[in-house]
């Protein structure tokens, strides 16, 4: 049997050139700066807008398999309340952003967002809890890393410091810590040819993370 907080470190070595890259981005340096224009931010909002609502699908995905009661109730707790509160907090700066979330929901899914969403409810369809798992956790873990390093850096802009609040928040590092957790645990009950799937999507996912970053920046539309 393998050491669930040794393993948890593996998945994190694995991704921490994505976290630094992240962390160097001219969005993330933007936010913390106040230098972020405006357009980039409205452009990740209604784009992340879009993906909350496949995401709450996923991890009600990751419910529906999870081998224990505790981790089913978790997962559908995240997707019914942590999605909800990540929506409210949209609906509010899309509103202070001159939109709403109505008219962002209105507007074309970018090519980001649509490769983004289709990984992971094709993972979380087709593939087994711990590929379920390895999917959403950087949607988590690199949020939360993202949160607490901004939360320390802060931002001149009101509202760009209202988005970092929300995922500095205890709130969203301890539903972090929960899946951190259920995935050390997962990982001791589970096989050397799980644990390769659950390093192979914490990867993977963890790329598609550092693209959403990107495509917003880059203020991404269909070329065609
Ligand atoms: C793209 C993306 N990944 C993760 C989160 C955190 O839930 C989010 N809101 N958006």
């Amino acid at each position: 049997m393998i050491n669930g907080n040794q393993f948890l470190s593996t998945l994190w070595s694995d991704i921490e050139h994505i976290h630094a890259a992240v962390l160097a981005h001219p969005f993330i340096t933007g936010l913390s700066d106040g230098t972020l224009p405006r357009a980039a931010f409205r452009h990740f909002i209604t784009q992340d807008a879009h993906y909350l609502r496949d995401y709450a699908r996923v991890l009600a995905l990751c419910a529906t398999k999870a081998h224990h009661d505790a981790d089913v109730t978790m997962f559908a707790a995240h997707s019914a309340n942590a999605v909800a509160a990540e929506q409210e907090l949209h609906a509010s700066l899309l509103a202070e952003l001159g939109t709403s979330a109505t008219a962002a929901a209105a507007e074309p899914i970018t090519p980001t967002t649509v490769a983004y969403t289709s990984y992971l409810l094709a993972s979380a369809y087709r593939g087994s809890y711990a590929e379920a798992v390895g999917a959403v956790l950087p949607c988590y873990w690199l949020y939360a890393r993202v949160g607490a390093h901004l939360r320390s850096a802060g931002s001149p802009d009101p509202l760009y410091a209202r988005w970092i609040d929300a995922y500095a928040d205890p709130a969203f590092q301890s539903v972090t810590d929960q899946v951190l957790a259920a995935t050390a645990r997962l990982a001791e009950e589970s096989s050397p040819a799980e644990h390769a799937l659950i390093r192979k999507h914490n990867h993977t996912a963890g790329r598609h993370e550092y693209l959403f970053w990107d495509a917003a920046w880059r203020l991404e539309q269909w070329p065609v």
